[in-house]
């Protein structure tokens, strides 16, 4: 027997910061995964563990760099985890680090920003990672479960037509998803949050602005639209289920439903995916 592919490390590493003084602070939450390959095999292979770096050091060593990185951004974060993986353990020949975050939102009360009181973010969350070998490296950034929707200006038409086909053509319909979304960094902009924010505008003023031929379509023209509008990233990746809300049949009722009243379903889904480059 051969071992073809060997990682580890360790998952789900929760880790909260506080930047700031006194009364005003500044919170970041990342859930952490950090996976090492290398010099590993023989762990697997032969029940020799010494060259394995314990998960638990592992662990140690996100909880470290946040001491050290209090006001890293989550891109800038993994990057120094991997670096210090690398650094620190020569047997290791590269470090994938990802985390999620909990976005926090500064409160307002009274109409002014407070200093240590935030609500949660609920629209998904956002992602970041860093790929790093002895030669180099790469950095993603992107949004898990961000949920929007288009009450109309929205249409599916066109498309093949056989016996097995039972679905109606419409140009008035509502589309939504929860969209998982990363892109590629070719070189770092001044500042991740905001080319992040701006990314996001990107793809939402073209889904809000335009008309949807299908899901394809409008993935497509944002995806192009993140790429035109931040030059520092060079893919974009996105997928997208269709959440579909089907009219409600009212006709028993002698009602008519002109795109009205619609039952909300989660499953069975479409499922569109694509990557775009430049
Ligand atoms: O935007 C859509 N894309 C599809 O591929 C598809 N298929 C389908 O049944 N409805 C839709 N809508």
């Amino acid at each position: 027997m051969t071992l073809l592919s060997s990682t580890y490390g360790k998952g789900r590493v929760r880790v909260m910061r506080l930047a700031g003084d006194g009364e005003h602070r500044d919170v970041r939450e990342l859930e952490v995964r950090a996976m090492l390959t290398g010099d590993i095999d023989r762990a697997f292979t032969e029940a020799d563990n010494s060259t394995t770096v314990s998960t638990d050091t592992i662990k140690n060593v996100v909880n470290i760099v946040a001491r050290e990185e209090l006001d890293a951004g989550a891109e800038v974060f993994c990057r120094a985890v991997a670096a210090r993986l690398l650094d620190r353990y020569p047997g290791m020949r590269s470090a994938t680090v990802s985390a999620r975050e909990t976005r926090w939102n500064r409160m307002g009360i009274d109409g002014a920003p407070h200093p240590h009181a935030f609500t949660r973010d609920g629209n998904g969350v956002g992602t970041a990672e860093a790929v790093t070998d002895r030669s180099g490296g790469r950095m993603s950034s992107g949004l898990s479960g961000f949920t929007f929707l288009k009450a109309t200006a929205s249409g599916w038409a066109g498309y093949v037509k056989d016996p097995y086909t039972t679905i109606p053509e419409t140009h008035d319909r509502i589309a939504a998803t929860a969209m998982e979304a990363s892109w590629g960094w070719e070189r770092d902009p001044a500042d991740f949050a905001q080319a992040n924010a701006r990314v996001l505008d990107a793809m939402l003023r073209v889904f809000a602005t335009t008309y949807s031929h299908s899901v394809q379509d409008s993935l497509y023209r944002m995806g192009e639209a993140a790429l035109a509008a931040v030059p520092e990233i060079d893919t974009i990746s996105l997928a997208c289920p269709n959440k579909h809300y089907l009219p409600v049949n009212l006709a028993p009722f002698g009602m008519d439903n002109p795109n009205r009243v619609f039952v909300a379903t989660d499953e069975p889904h479409g499922q569109i995916e694509c990557t775009i480059g430049r």
